[in-house]
Formats: structure tokens, sequence, C-alpha cells
């Protein structure tokens, strides 16, 4: 099987203040694959995931140590405009979080404010259709996002950020503010998703992992514990640790 990386971890260390969170993560992420970080609340998981494009700057005080290649490009190199990198690697937030605008706006504007020359209508119905949201919303555009229901809301995020047309789709916990039903619904979305776009989704939820991932990646206390094809690990998984954690024995 063929497998290109699209982004490498090398020897990354974050810290907040005086405070280490990372301790020296190295990690592939594979294209057209959904990559899971697993582990129990605070070993550094979002940390990670907001090193993979950028948006820890905007974290305050957090100090970053080693590289982050996309591409085969370090994104900290100082020639690297964020803001592009963002743009390539998009992401989606825990809680939903449209903005006070209509369906149609909360999609169009991204695509708008960076100068978008085609039929935006058009992009709009395709990054709804995209995120499983259209034939729920076609007749209803015009309505404001907060109408919506939860799980409604963070398809709403989703096809926001596919309508910059990413590379890679960062998702921070995207089901933990929502019920069953919406989860199973944003599960099969990304599913769907990797045949476009390469995902990386945080999860403390070791059952979602399993459904979801084609990789975990598995945090304790900064350090990646192991990594590796999600039915190899969750089978015969190397670490002690490892099979501590998804057997429920701690976490
Ligand atoms: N902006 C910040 N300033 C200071 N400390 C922070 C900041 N963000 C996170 N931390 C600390 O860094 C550690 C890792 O946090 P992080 O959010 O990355 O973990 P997590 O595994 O995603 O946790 P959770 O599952 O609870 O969301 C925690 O101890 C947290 O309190």
């Amino acid at each position: 099987m063929n497998l290109e990386r699209i982004i490498t971890v090398r020897n990354l260390f974050v810290s907040y203040g005086h405070h280490r969170v990372l301790k020296g993560i190295n990690l592939d992420i594979y294209k057209n694959r959904i990559t899971a970080i697993m582990g129990p609340s605070g070993c550094g998981k979002s940390t990670l995931l907001r090193c993979l494009n950028r948006m820890i700057d905007l974290s305050e005080g957090a100090r970053i140590k080693g590289q982050v290649l996309y591409r085969g490009e370090n994104i900290y190199s100082p020639k690297v405009d964020p803001a592009h990198i963002r743009f390539r690697i998009g992401m989606v937030f825990q809680k939903p979080n449209p903005f006070p605008k209509s369906i149609f706006e909360n999609v169009a504007f991204g695509p708008r404010i960076n100068g978008y020359k085609g039929d935006l209508s058009a992009l709009v119905e395709q990054s709804l259709q995209r995120a499983g949201l259209w034939d729920e919303v076609k007749d209803r555009l015009h309505e404001n996002a907060y109408m919506l229901s939860g799980g409604q809301q963070q398809r709403l995020c989703i096809a926001r950020a596919l309508a910059l047309e990413p590379e890679v789709l960062l998702l921070d916990e995207p089901c933990s503010a929502l019920d069953p039903i919406s989860t199973m619904h944003v599960e099969e979305l990304i599913r769907q998703l990797k045949e476009r776009l390469t995902i990386v989704i945080v999860t403390h939820n070791i059952q979602q992992a399993a459904r979801v991932a084609d990789y975990t990646a598995f945090l304790l206390q900064g350090e990646l514990v192991e990594f590796g094809e999600t039915s190899a690990m969750f089978t015969v998984p190397k670490d002690k640790r490892t099979e501590d954690f998804i057997t429920g024995r701690f976490g």
C-alpha cells in the first residue's frame, strides 16, 4: 500500500510558561487517512493538534521547539505565512461555533474574504453537500445558523471549513458536545471526507478512535506512547500503558 506522508512532526516540544506539555513528539500523518490523537484529559492532545496548523501561535505563553513539516516544509520557518498554513490545514473546534449570520453566509464568508472569484452559490451548495447537510438546509439557507441543532451546527462548521478547500482538516473533539445520533452523523461524514482530504481528529473517546481512525496516536502526559494502525493497536497494543488505557484501566 502506497502511503504518502503529508505532515511530519519532528522532536516537538511545547511549554506554557514553565509547564512542559509536549515532550519530543515524532509523528507522521498520512494523506487521505484518518488519524486519531487519543489520550486522557490534559495529556496534550489539543496542543499537538494546534501545532499542526500554527493555531498554537494564538495560545498565549506557548513556546514551541522542533519541527512540523507540511509537504516537506517546516511550517515554523520564518518565511512561512501562518495564514496560508491555516488556509491549507483547516480546523473545527469542540463546540460548534457558527457566526451569528445566515447558514449561507457562514459558508460563503471565508471564500468571499479570500477573494473567491467563482460561483459562490455553487460553492456553498457543494460544501454543504460534502458536509452532509444540504438536504436539511437547502430550503432555509437564509435563516440564522443558530436555528440549527447542535449536530447540524457542527456539520455547518465543517462545511465552512470545506468551503476553503483545505487539504487537511483538524477536528478537535468535534462530537463531545453532540448527542449519539449527531455523533454518528459526524463520524459517517468524517469517513466520507477522507476520500478528498486528510483528517486528524482529537478524541478522548476510545470507541470513537476505534470506529473512525485508520491510525491512532496514544498520548500520555505529553509523550507519544504508541502510534500505528488502529486495528493493530486495539488488538495487540505494543505498550502496557496503551493496553491499560484501551481496556479502561485509567483515563
Ligand atoms: N493556553 C494555555 N496556557 C497554559 N496552559 C495551558 C494552555 N492550554 C493548555 N494548557 C495546559 O496544557 C496541558 C495540556 O492541555 P491540552 O488542552 O493540550 O490537553 P488535552 O489532552 O487536549 O486535554 P482535554 O482532553 O482535557 O481537552 C493541560 O495541563 C492544560 O491545562
